[in-house]
């Protein structure tokens, strides 16, 4: 498996409202992986603790199988319980801190840094293995999220080593621009996984790999 300071391309992100069941879950996440996905995050807002051990270990298992790095979203112990890679942690998450010292030196952290350099040197300076930015546009998966100017991927490029990722109403139209500004990984919901079918969620997913190929 890549360590996640080489790695660039797509990280897609699961939503229980377009995977609502386990099937459809599976079968989505397997065309994405099919397309190249380099990153996948399960995020579940539920409270049914057995569901969401069950898709996460399954999810992990799936992951293990083509080499993509699997994170989940707020949860450490549910990230400890099916042994994921690591934990994409919100400002209002558990502490980055705390986090590492449950999960590791070996595990990816990354941390969501809304539209401020501050955040983001407070997540460099403490050690988290990529930071994360947006959103850049009107997102149907979280409409409330705070909007983040473009000029901060170039001003982020500039400051930081780790990887940069982009989030927030990102499409197959809108991403050159992100990657021309610095984002090693586009972090998408709606337009990786609104499709019903596998093989459009595979074109896409092979989409979004092929700005990172024509750089
Ligand atoms: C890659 C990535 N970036 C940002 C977020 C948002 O995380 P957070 O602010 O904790 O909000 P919730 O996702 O928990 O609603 C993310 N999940 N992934
Ligand atoms: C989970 C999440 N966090 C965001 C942030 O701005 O921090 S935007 C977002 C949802 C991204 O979904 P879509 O690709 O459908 O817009
Ligand atoms: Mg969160």
């Amino acid at each position: 498996m890549s360590s996640i300071e080489t790695l660039r391309g797509l990280y897609g992100i699961t939503d229980t409202a377009l995977m609502p069941d386990d099937d459809t879950l599976i079968m989505k996440v397997t065309a994405a992986i099919e397309g190249g996905m380099t990153i996948l995050q399960y995020r579940d807002k539920s409270h049914d603790d057995e569901k969401r051990v069950r898709q996460a270990t399954r999810l992990r298992e799936l992951c293990d199988q083509s080499g993509t790095l699997f994170l989940i979203n707020d949860d450490v112990d549910l990230a400890l319980a099916c042994g994921a890679h690591g934990v994409h942690l919100g400002q209002s998450d558990e502490a980055l801190i705390s986090a590492r010292e449950r999960l590791g030196g070996q595990a990816i952290i990354g941390i969501t840094c809304e539209d401020s350099m501050e955040l983001a040197r407070r997540a460099n300076d403490q050690g988290a293995d990529y930071i994360a930015f947006g959103r850049f546009f009107p997102s149907l998966t979280k409409p409330d999220a705070r909007p983040a100017p473009l000029y901060l991927l170039d001003e982020a490029r500039e400051e930081f080593e780790i990887p940069i990722v982009a989030i927030g109403g990102i499409t197959r139209d809108n991403a050159p621009q992100l990657v021309n500004s610095g984002a090693d990984m586009l972090a998408v919901v709606n337009d990786l996984f609104s499709p019903q079918d596998s093989e459009t969620i595979t074109l896409r997913a092979r989409d979004y790999l092929s700005l990172y190929h024509q750089r």
